[in-house]
């Protein structure tokens, strides 16, 4: 798998794939038990009916006036989005499909293979399939599941070429949101399209796109780590790539795999131990559970329903999804906290002596004062802190190299305590909480993923799942395309005065 050999196979095939292939799916006899596209069907009736119910009968109810600040405001508060499977409270959390984190983590399924390891999370697979049907799959269908996306995780050969002629100077982010959009060359629904279909049918192939790009992404996600960070050792070492797909595993793992980062089936870049290894697993998992969804509002969700609305196929909407992931003030923060909490440590932390929290709060009053946010704190809805960072947190507490060893973490968690005294002072933010981006940055870098550049990447491994998801539901509900009315100051003034 990591010879030279094999890039004479993987450019030999690229000169092949030309033809669009469909989703692979298991024989018959393997589908006995519900996979899920029959369970998805069987949820559409109910949402189907309660769809029209709400659009016969409560189509001139309102959710409250439209104010002038909410034009201004970033449409903050205008509930104009439908979103199905999470639901964002501002003092509570995330809720999907009703269910807390902490009841995900209990209740949905994990790798069968550490069923019954404390330490082993919720696989992303299992929060897909339940934002997407709202059932909790078993074990079986999760099995199954994870394997029918091994199976469809190999990149066509035009996409090796293209991402290897990007410069690695790219930022990972916009090679990712280029390499998304350029499967739309082996979309099934543009095809469809393309022949004409009914728009019932439209959602089934959106449905199989949404699949394949899913089962794609560690191999999109691994391909650009390597090609930024490792050319050069890559090249000295006569390798391919840094691991390998290995069918029998899940996403996550298969990511690590890409990264270089599995005791097995990868060259082992950081020389993990064979705890590290897992537990690097595990973090992937419990990230791409966590940062799936987060309702419909937000920046990478929302892009992907808008532009998916003009029935953009799946894989241009969400690489518009990307493209929104990548700002500073979204999912780029992860980068961002990173990089300000090493330069934090590197000026206040001496030797194994941590910082007082007077010495933290003098470093945030700096910024503040130049004008700057603190990355990783303040949200758009939550007035909390974030559950996400929280359930990210327990992950590092749980395992004492990180709680008790581990600097950077300490620092993050030394100033979650410190920093929302200071912007409650200064007085601005609505929420002085640390958000989600605070906490997840330090627990890759602690086993061996230091490339800042790199985080937001696996946020969009991780984000696809709900937005793509929806995306589905999109089609199955035949919502139109959007197209809110835009004001300009003139009408403002004209209609309400100077
Ligand atoms: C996955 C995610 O996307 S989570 C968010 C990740 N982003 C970050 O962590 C970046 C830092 N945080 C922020 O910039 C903001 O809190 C956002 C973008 C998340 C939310 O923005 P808003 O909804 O506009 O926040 P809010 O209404 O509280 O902003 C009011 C003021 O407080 C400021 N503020 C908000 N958060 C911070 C912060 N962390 N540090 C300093 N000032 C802040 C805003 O810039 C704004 O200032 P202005 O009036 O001069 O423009
Ligand atoms: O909800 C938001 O606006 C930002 C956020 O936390 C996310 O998208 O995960």
């Amino acid at each position: 798998m990591l010879s030279r050999n094999h890039i004479g196979a993987v450019r030999i095939s690229s000169l092949r794939d030309i033809s669009v292939k469909p989703v692979k799916y298991f024989s018959t006899a393997r589908r006995v038990r519900k996979d899920l596209k029959s369970t998805l069907k069987e949820a559409i009736p109910e949402k189907v009916e309660s769809f029209k119910y709400v659009k016969s009968n409560l189509g001139d109810k309102s959710f409250g006036e439209l104010k002038v600040s909410t034009i201004l405001g970033g449409m903050r508060g205008n509930r104009s989005v439908l979103w199905e499977a999470s639901t964002l409270d501002p003092n509570e959390g995330i809720r999907f499909h009703g269910l807390t984190i902490k009841d995900c983590q209990k209740k949905l399924q994990k790798s069968q293979a550490e069923a019954d390891s404390p330490l082993s999370e919720m696989l992303p697979e299992s929060m897909f399939w339940f934002l997407l049907t709202g059932k909790l799959p078993s074990q079986e269908q999760i099995n199954d599941f994870t394997a029918q996306l091994a199976e469809n995780a190999e990149l066509p050969g035009y996409l090796h070429t293209l991402l290897d002629s990007l410069p690695s100077t790219l930022h990972p982010m916009t090679q990712m949101s280029i390499a998304i959009s350029a499967l739309n060359h082996d979309s099934l629904f543009a095809k469809a399209y393309e022949r004409g279909i009914p728009k019932t049918e439209m959602w089934e192939y959106v449905f199989d796109d949404v699949i394949n790009l899913v089962a794609k992404l560690p191999a999109i996600a691994g391909k650009i780590y390597q090609n930024t960070f490792y050319e050069g050792y890559m090249r000295s070492n006569s390798l391919q790539t840094l691991g390998e797909i290995n069918k029998k595993k899940d996403i996550s793992y298969n990511l690590a795999s890409l990264l270089g980062m599995t005791k097995n089936d990868s060259v082992n870049l950081k020389g993990l131990s064979e705890t590290d290894s897992s537990d690097f697993v595990n973090l992937i998992r419990l990230y791409c559970a966590l940062h799936a969804d987060h309702e419909g509002g937000n920046v990478s969700a929302h892009a992907t329903h808008l532009v998916g609305s003009a029935l953009s196929d799946p894989y241009l909407s969400y690489s518009a999804g990307i493209q929104g992931l990548a700002g500073p003030l979204h999912g780029l923060a992860a980068q961002e906290v990173l990089r300000f909490i090493v330069a934090m440590k590197e000026s206040l932390v001496k030797g194994s002596e941590m910082p007082s929290d007077e010495q933290i709060s003098t470093y945030l009053w700096d910024i503040l004062n130049s004008g700057r946010v603190i990355p990783g704190y303040g949200h758009a809805v939550l007035r909390r802190p974030d559950p996400r960072f929280e359930a990210m947190v327990d992950f590092g507490l749980a395992r004492p190299s990180i709680s008790k060893s581990d600097v950077h973490f300490k620092l993050v968690h030394q100033l979650s305590k410190v920093a929302p005294g200071v912007l409650k002072e200064h007085g601005k933010t609505q929420n002085p909480y640390p958000n989600v981006d605070s906490s997840s940055g330090v627990l890759f870098y602690h086993y061996g993923i230091t490339e800042t550049m790199y985080f937001t990447v696996i946020f969009g491994v991780s984000r696809a799942l709900g937005p793509l998801a929806q995306l589905v539901w999109d089609r199955i509900l035949g919502l139109p395309i959007e197209r809110p009315k835009s004001v300009n100051l003139q009408t403002i003034t004209n209609a309400f005065g100077k």
